[in-house]
C-alpha cells in the first residue's frame, strides 16, 4: 500500500519521510478539527508506510498545536516528543458547558449529540470479529500505549496488562497522554482512575470531560511498593523520601511505623522519583516506587511491600479515540457524566434509574462543574449558596442491553447534561494482590 493511498481525501502530506524512524510531520488543528487544507499530521514508518492517518473529523476540541522533527520509538526521542507536546499544552477552554448545557436537554453520547437510541439494535445483528474489539493499529507494527511517568512506573505495567507486547510511550503528564492519542502520536492511552487506598485521581475524571477519547477497557494493577535507595544507603542515612502522591499516601502509615524521621516529598511519577534518586546520586533520600524502576535506575530495595495494605491496588482505564461497540456475552461497565440545573437535589431520582432495573453502581465521584461552579438561590431568608457539581458514575451493565439503555433514557429526564464515557468490558482477571500480572483481552 503506498502512502498516498491510506490517506484521506483532502489532507496532504508536507513531508516525504525517508527516516528510518516514524516522523511526526508538521501539523496543525484548529478550531477543534483538523484543516483539511493544511494540516498534516501523520507518521511514516521506515518503509514509508502509514504510522497512522490522521481523521479528517478528529476532534481535539481547539487545540492549536505544531509539530516539527522527528519522534522515534525509543525511550529518549519519545519523551522529546512529549516534552514538546507538554510545553505546548493548551488548555481547553472548551468544557462540558459548550456540549452539554447550552441547548437545555441535549444529549452528548461519546461527544456527539444524538438522542437515547444508543445502541442501533441492526449494529447487532451483524456478526463481530474480533477486530471489532481489537482493531489493528493502522501503522502495522505494535499498538502504541500512552501512559504517564516513565519506564518502571506502574501505569508503565498497566498499560503492558492491557496491551500484551504494546510499544509503551512514557508521557510527562495526564494531559499529554490524552493528546498523543487525539493527535495519532499513540493508539491507545492508560491512565489511573482510582485506588483501593489513595482514591481517585481526580485530575483524570476532569480530563475525561474535556477530551472526546473513549474509555474502551478498564485493568486492575495490584500496586506494590518498596523503598528504594543507592545501593550501600541504609535507612539511618536518609532525610527524605519522594514518590507520586499516591504512592507516598498508600504508604503513609507503613513509613511511620518504620520510625523513619524522612520529609515526604511529592514528583511526577514513582519511577521518575528513583531515576531522580540514581541520577543526581542522593544518598540522602529514598524513593518508593516498584521493584523493576529499582532494576532499571540501579537502586537497592531497603524495603519490600511498603503499601499501607497488601491488596493495594490501583484501577485504570482504557482510552481510545473510537468507541467500541457493546457485547452481551461478558461482563461489562458502563461509564457516564451527568449533570442537573439544580445541583444535588435530583441526584436520588437519577441513581434510582439504576436501582429499579436492578444495576449496580461501581463507582460514584462528583467533582465542581468548573463551568458553573455555584448555584446562587435567593429568598426571604437569604440568599444559599449551593456548589453545583458533574456526577461519574460507573455501572455493571452494558450498553447492548435494554435495561442499560432504559436507565439512561430515565437518566437523560433528570438531568441538563450527560454523556456516555464508554462501555466495556470489565477487568475479570483473577484477584492475585502479590502483583503477578496477567493479559487482558485488549481493546
Ligand atoms: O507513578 C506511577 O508509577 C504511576 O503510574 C502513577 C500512579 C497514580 O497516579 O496513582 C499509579 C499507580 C499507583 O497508584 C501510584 C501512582
Amino acid at each position: 500500500m503506498t502512502l498516498k493511498s491510506i490517506i484521506p481525501p483532502g489532507l496532504t502530506l508536507t513531508h516525504r519521510v525517508n527516516s528510518t524512524r516514524p516522523v511526526i510531520c508538521t501539523g496543525s488543528i484548529s478550531a477543534g478539527r483538523f484543516d483539511s487544507v493544511s494540516t498534516n499530521i501523520t507518521s511514516v514508518n521506515t518503509n514509508g508506510s502509514p504510522a497512522a492517518a490522521p481523521p479528517l473529523n478528529a476532534n481535539s476540541g481547539g487545540l492549536n498545536l505544531n509539530f516539527y522533527g522527528h519522534v522515534g520509538s525509543n525511550r529518549a526521542d519519545w519523551q522529546s516528543s512529549c516534552a514538546i507536546l507538554a510545553s505546548k499544552v493548551v488548555s481547553q477552554q472548551q468544557d462540558t458547558e459548550t456540549s452539554g448545557s447550552a441547548g437545555g436537554n441535549i444529549t452528548v453520547v461519546n461527544g456527539h449529540k444524538a438522542n437515547l437510541d444508543l445502541v442501533p439494535i441492526d449494529n447487532f445483528s451483524q456478526s463481530l470479529t474480533i477486530a471489532d474489539l481489537s482493531p489493528a493499529p493502522m501503522h502495522g507494527s505494535k499498538l502504541r500505549v500512552a501512559y504517564q511517568g516513565v519506564p518502571g512506573a506502574y501505569s508503565e505495567a498497566a498499560a503492558g496488562k492491557a496491551y500484551p507486547n504494546c510499544e509503551a510511550i512514557p508521557c510527562d503528564q495526564f494531559e499529554v497522554v490524552f493528546q498523543a492519542v487525539e493527535l495519532w502520536i499513540a493508539d491507545r492511552a492508560v491512565l489511573p482512575v482510582e485506588n483501593s487506598l489513595g482514591g481517585s485521581i481526580h485530575r483524570n475524571y476532569d480530563l475525561l470531560l474535556r477530551h472526546r477519547l473513549h474509555i474502551v477497557g478498564e485493568v486492575q494493577l495490584p500496586v506494590h511498593h518498596c523503598l528504594l535507595a543507592l545501593p550501600g544507603v541504609r535507612k539511618k542515612f536518609l532525610s527524605r523520601v519522594i514518590s507520586h502522591p499516591q504512592a507516598l499516601s498508600q504508604c503513609e502509615h507503613t513509613l511511620t511505623k518504620m520510625g523513619l524521621n524522612v520529609a515526604r516529598e511529592s514528583f511526577d511519577d514513582t519511577a521518575g522519583a528513583a531515576e531522580f534518586v540514581a541520577a543526581n546520586n542522593l544518598r540522602d533520600t529514598a524513593a518508593i516506587a516498584s521493584a523493576r524502576a529499582a532494576e532499571l535506575y540501579g537502586l537497592s530495595v531497603l524495603e519490600d511491600g511498603i503499601q499501607d495494605d497488601s491488596s493495594n491496588v490501583t484501577r485504570f482505564m482504557m482510552l481510545a479515540r473510537e468507541p467500541i461497540i457493546p457485547r452481551t456475552d461478558r461482563p461489562f461497565k458502563t461509564s457516564i457524566v451527568f449533570a442537573h440545573d439544580k445541583g444535588t437535589s435530583v441526584l436520588f431520582k437519577v441513581l434510582s434509574a439504576f436501582a429499579f432495573r436492578n444495576i449496580s453502581l461501581t463507582k460514584i465521584e462528583s467533582r465542581p462543574h468548573r463551568s458553573r461552579p455555584i448555584r446562587v438561590v435567593d429568598d426571604d431568608v437569604g440568599t444559599a449558596k449551593h456548589f453545583e457539581y458533574m456526577f461519574y458514575v460507573d455501572f455493571e451493565a452494558s450498553l447492548a442491553e435494554v435495561r442499560a439503555q432504559n436507565a439512561l433514557a430515565e437518566v437523560q429526564e433528570f438531568t441538563s447534561f450527560l454523556r456516555v464515557l464508554g462501555s466495556y468490558p470489565m477487568d475479570m482477571t483473577p484477584w492475585c494482590p502479590s502483583g503477578g500480572h496477567q493479559s487482558n483481552s485488549p481493546s
